[in-house]
């Protein structure tokens, strides 16, 4: 069924059920053979990453999951699978998606590209190539195999927006030529992929626009803001507030958006679906937070924003709560600490007595 309300821009859209009369195509007969060892051969891309890690984790968790992972180590690490390295239910491909891949799954979880504005406005021709001809790549597998495909597409697809806070159906306010487009519009063309092979395909999708997420295992030099101020109240540096400083997000606890993906993955729904905490700050308030939980005695600076920066962000999660049965748990009081914990490992700072 399929769902109308405006964007707020007096456009109306229709959003998160879109229906196709194609069928799909069939998975693998060996799924239903009797003497196979796991139902579920699942791929990520860019596994080797923040969430993608930790999605693996909790996929490897299941024993009727084989998990392979498809990355090119742009900005992910062997380190964070090395628990699952030689494990007969898992498999690690060095790979990068604007090439073709020809294997046997029956999902695919496509998170493979550069997520910090750093990594991604780095190579923008790459970028772009990641997420237009890494997903069309990643639809062709799903269309040869029969398999379902999740693309974690992103709060950014709404640009600075002029609606507060974003529900799916905003359309977005984004400049089509700017640094960042390479990320976000690179992101919106992957969403229209993804529903042209639905309709045209009969592909199954699912599309998560996830908001801020942060926790352990990102990289300490990520250059997000979250990943930024910990590690510089550790080292005991200025914690560097970009200005004006009371831009807005919404930072969600990496365990809470691995839940939301497993069970949009597992569900009905096509999306676009936004995962994320609606507790949103300024990042003022964010370096403060930072300040007194870690180190009260590092200083706050002000330092040169970066163009296209969004002034604003929290998502709007009705349809997540309605569609998913879900919403997020961890606080960032509670979050930060556990953060604290794995960046102290790390960077070998140990906690005060
Ligand atoms: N973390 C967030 O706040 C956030 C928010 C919105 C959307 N997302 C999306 O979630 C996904 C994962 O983000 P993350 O925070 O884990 O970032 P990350 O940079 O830690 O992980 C991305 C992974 O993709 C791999 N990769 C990049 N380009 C590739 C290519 N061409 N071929 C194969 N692998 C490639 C990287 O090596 C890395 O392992 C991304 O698609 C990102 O756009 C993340
Ligand atoms: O050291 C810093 C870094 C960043 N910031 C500010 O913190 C805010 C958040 O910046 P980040 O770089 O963490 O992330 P952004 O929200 O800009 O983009 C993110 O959005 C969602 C995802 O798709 C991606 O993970 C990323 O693009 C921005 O307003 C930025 O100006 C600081 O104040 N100080």
């Amino acid at each position: 069924m399929a769902t109308d309300s405006s964007n707020g821009n007096g456009h109306h859209q229709t959003t998160t059920s879109i229906t196709t009369t194609k069928t799909p195509p069939s998975p693998s007969p060996l799924r239903f053979s009797k003497f196979f060892q796991s139902n579920m051969r699942i791929l990520v891309t860019g596994g080797a990453g923040f969430i993608g890690s930790h999605l693996v984790d909790r996929l490897m968790e299941n024993e009727k999951n084989e998990v392979i992972v498809a990355d090119n180590y742009f900005t992910g690490s062997k380190d964070n699978l090395k628990k699952w390295i030689g494990h007969p239910r898992f498999e690690l491909i060095r790979h990068d998606v604007t090439e073709p891949l020809l294997i046997e799954v029956d999902q695919i979880y496509h998170l493979a590209c550069p997520a910090s504005p750093i990594f991604y406005k780095y190579n923008p021709v790459k970028t772009i190539k990641t997420n237009v001809i890494g997903t069309l790549n990643m639809l062709g597998l799903a269309k040869r195999v029969g398999a379902r495909i999740l693309l974690t597409s992103t709060s950014e697809v709404y640009g600075d927006p002029l609606v507060h806070p974003q529900p799916e159906s905003y359309w977005g306010n984004v400049n089509p030529i700017g640094v960042r487009s390479c990320y976000d519009e690179g992101k919106r063309v992957a969403e229209t992929l993804m529903f042209d092979y639905h309709r045209q395909h009969g592909i199954e999708i699912r599309i998560a626009r996830i908001f801020n997420t942060y926790g352990p295992r990102m990289n300490i030099d990520d250059g997000r803001v979250v990943s930024n101020f910990i590690a510089q109240a550790l080292r005991g540096e200025s914690l560097t507030v970009q200005s004006p400083g009371t831009q807005t997000r919404s930072f969600c606890y990496v365990s809470d958006l691995v839940d939301g993906l497993i069970r949009l993955m597992e569900g009905p729904n096509t999306g676009p679906i936004n995962l994320g905490n609606p507790g949103e700050f300024t990042m003022i308030e964010l370096a403060q937070t930072v300040k007194e939980l870690i180190n009260p005695d590092v200083e706050i600076k002000m330092v040169e924003n970066t163009p296209d920066d969004p002034r604003q962000r929290k998502p709007d999660i009705t349809k997540a709560k309605e569609l998913l049965g879900w919403e997020p748990k961890v606080k960032l009081r509670d979050g930060l600490p556990l953060m604290e914990e794995n960046f102290r490992l790390r960077l070998g700072v140990d906690k005060k007595k």
